[in-house]
């Protein structure tokens, strides 16, 4: 055993001992982390651009990535490889979860109403390889036909039934990807329609949406293939007086439809937190899909971080035994850094999150609770936020046989240097 590995080990015997004074037992927790599974958004790779054309780039849809950071993946073989550093450097378990505009077109011009599992079975066998689930995005943005700001709830009927056809399109895939796969494909259904002024009929739009809606849902698949998922927003850029598909909406859709909704903690005003919105929805709904994501001022979509908001949203579902309710995504953007060091950052961030509220004594808390020790109950979680917690973290990822603590950081540089400089 290395030094370096004996001081990671040293470190977990006083942590464990120090939590466990406090009730908590390190080592099931650490069992207990299998059960995390985080879905990684593939379009952090390359700045959401995609390979439907050699020049694909984010265009419009109210969502934008800054920066220009050299090394971007120029080919899906480079973004494979890119992703598999990613997974590399994670403790645990992972998913992909792939937009429709990164299917292998083999340089022809198949528009989204015509895309099929054939341009995604070099994914499903990929995915395969790895050992891991795919969920999957139908893509109504970056597309001449959702220039005008409105695509399922498009007055404009052509442009209606095209989009319909290409989230048909979708599901059909990703229940591919799950029968393929042996694991449930999540596929979420975000679309960018919206108003960037005042409009008249909001109600004309919304049933227009429903309508859409009721069509693409139509189509029954077996619940171990697919799971249908729809994002809420309450703004974006250019859509600021109004979103078609705000919060409400599809809290409605999905629990008179008994679909999952998805909760993006980007996508609502910055004092909502989606951590106290999990116990409410899921009173109502079987299951639902996080986005997890860090907001910055107007922007939705920033690497995660460990912070109050992503600890609140982790706390709730481990306190509530969530687990098997609460499909984990992540979904920022980020060009301006590394883009793999961005993928590590954001997933560690959220799996820590995750192992932080296992290690939470949590009866201790409901007992001070239960008996009005509102001081005892503020004190002790201040106190957890100081426990060793970093040195199960440690441990965790030396048991999973990836770098610890910091480590990680040279091994981004290197892949830097040694792959991502040689892409011009
Ligand atoms: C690229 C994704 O579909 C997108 O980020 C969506 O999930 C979203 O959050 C839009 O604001
Ligand atoms: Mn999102």
């Amino acid at each position: 055993m290395t030094n370096k590995n004996k001081h990671v080990e040293e470190a977990y015997a006083l942590a464990k001992e120090q939590y466990a004074n406090l009730g908590v037992d390190t080592d099931a927790v650490l069992e207990k982390m299998n059960e995390i599974v985080v879905s990684l958004h593939c379009w952090q790779a390359d700045d959401v651009s995609g390979f439907e054309t050699p020049d694909a780039e984010l265009g419009g849809g109210g969502i934008q990535v800054t920066g220009n950071y050299p090394g971007k993946p120029r080919s899906i073989d480079e973004m494979r490889a890119d992703l598999q550093k990613v997974f590399s450097l994670l403790p645990g378990k992972q998913r992909l979860s792939l937009h429709a505009i990164y299917g292998e077109f083999d340089g022809k011009q198949v528009d989204r109403d015509a895309i099929d599992v054939e341009h995604f079975q070099g994914w499903i066998d990929w995915a395969k390889q790895q050992g891991i689930g795919l969920d999957f995005n139908a893509t109504c943005f970056s597309h001449p036909f959702a220039d005008d700001g409105f695509t399922l709830s498009s007055k404009n009927e052509k442009i209606r039934r095209f989009w319909i056809d290409h989230v048909k399109a979708c599901r059909k895939i990703a229940a591919e990807f799950g029968k393929q796969l042996g694991t449930p494909s999540v596929h979420n259904l975000w679309i960018p329609d919206g108003s960037k002024d005042y409009p008249v009929d909001r109600a004309g739009y919304r049933a227009i949406l429903k309508n859409s809606l009721d069509e693409i849902y139509a189509e029954e698949y077996p619940k171990e293939y697919l799971k249908d998922a729809m994002e809420c927003k309450l703004f974006g850029i250019g859509s600021e007086a109004m979103v078609v598909g705000s919060h409400e909406f599809y809290m409605g859709y999905t629990i008179q439809n008994k679909k999952l909704l998805c909760l993006d903690n980007g996508h609502f005003h910055p004092t909502e937190q989606v951590g106290d919105k999990i116990s409410a929805v899921l009173q109502f709904l079987d299951e639902i899909l996080l986005h997890v994501t860090r907001g910055v001022r107007w922007d939705s979509d920033h690497i995660v971080t460990l912070n109050d908001e992503i600890m609140l949203i982790a706390q709730e579902i481990v306190r509530n035994n969530y687990l098997n309710r609460v499909n984990i995504g992540l979904d920022f953007f980020d060009g301006s850094v590394n883009r793999v060091g961005a993928y590590v950052v954001g997933a560690r961030a959220t799996q820590q999150a995750f192992l932080q509220a296992l290690l939470e004594p949590t009866q201790t808390l409901l007992n001070y609770e239960e008996n009005a020790r509102y001081f005892e109950r503020l004190a002790l979680m201040e106190t957890m936020k100081t426990r060793l917690f970093g040195a199960v973290w440690d441990y965790y990822c030396l048991k999973n046989n990836v770098p610890v603590g910091g480590d990680f950081i040279t091994e981004v540089v290197n892949y830097e240097n040694e792959v991502l400089k040689k892409r011009k």
